[in-house]
């Protein structure tokens, strides 16, 4: 009989906090952030993510995750579907209850995610530096309780972000949200935009940011 080999993942942090971005924002939630990321989003908040970590049996993950008591858990990154045991792990915290959210930058095949999973699924808009990694037919995977979420770095990404809404008529497939890049684009004029525009789409701000700046692992 071959050894068991238990199923590990690169994992870079493991915390409780507020769950700051999306629809389930304000709940107390344990963060597992993945390590690793195929792409290299200009304003990204969480380049440390990109190297490093430690090798975790999903069974110990599961473990540290259920010392929290919390009913949320957000399963993110770096990018978490670069891993492929991530669809595991997910699997693993449905089964055991949970109300499990995945952060995914929506460049990598989200079809095997399991259905009880919420995703919030990035389109990254031009200012990004990766338009061209946007997975369209990912939108054929999105279920009503997923989101799409388009952060917006300048005037000229909300018009791409208008133009992608309108075009794949986003809002009836699910929730969309705009979200400003921290620091790069005033929150209120996002707002605005959106009024003056009439736009069928969420806003949100980062709230952890407005908690705790931009501390990691927060
Ligand atoms: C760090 S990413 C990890 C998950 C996945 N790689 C992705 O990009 O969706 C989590 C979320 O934070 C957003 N984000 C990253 N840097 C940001 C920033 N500077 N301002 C606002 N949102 C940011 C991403 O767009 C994504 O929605
Ligand atoms: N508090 C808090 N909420 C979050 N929601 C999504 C996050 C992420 O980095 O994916 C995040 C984060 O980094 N911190
Ligand atoms: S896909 Fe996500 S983790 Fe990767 S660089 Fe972009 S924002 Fe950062
Ligand atoms: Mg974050």
């Amino acid at each position: 009989m071959p050894p068991i080999v238990a199923e590990r993942l690169r994992i870079t942090e493991i915390f409780h906090s507020i769950q700051g971005e999306a629809d389930a924002i304000g709940w107390r939630t344990v963060f597992v952030r993945l390590t690793g990321c195929p792409l290299r989003c200009v304003w990204c908040d969480t380049t440390y993510s990109f190297h490093g970590g430690e090798w975790r049996a999903i069974d110990d993950i599961l473990a540290e995750v259920a010392s929290h008591g919390a009913h949320h858990v957000c399963v993110t990154g770096g990018e978490p579907l670069a891993q492929k045991r991530c669809l595991a792990l997910l699997q693993r915290l449905c089964d055991a209850g949970y109300e499990v959210s995945l952060e995914t930058s929506g460049a990598l095949d989200v079809a095997g995610v399991d259905p009880r999973v919420r995703k919030v699924m990035d389109l990254k808009a031009p200012d990004s530096g990766e338009t061209a990694r946007n997975l369209w037919s990912n939108l054929d995977h999105l279920l009503p309780n997923d989101q799409v979420k388009i952060v917006i770095a300048s005037r000229a990404d909300y018009e791409w972000a208008r133009s992608a809404v309108a075009t794949h008529a986003l809002e009836r497939r699910c929730m969309v949200l705009f979200s400003p890049v921290w620091g790069k684009v005033e929150p209120r004029e996002l707002a605005e935009w959106i009024i003056a525009d009439r736009l069928p789409v969420r806003f949100q701000l980062q709230l952890h940011k407005l908690l705790w700046n931009d501390t990691p692992g927060r």
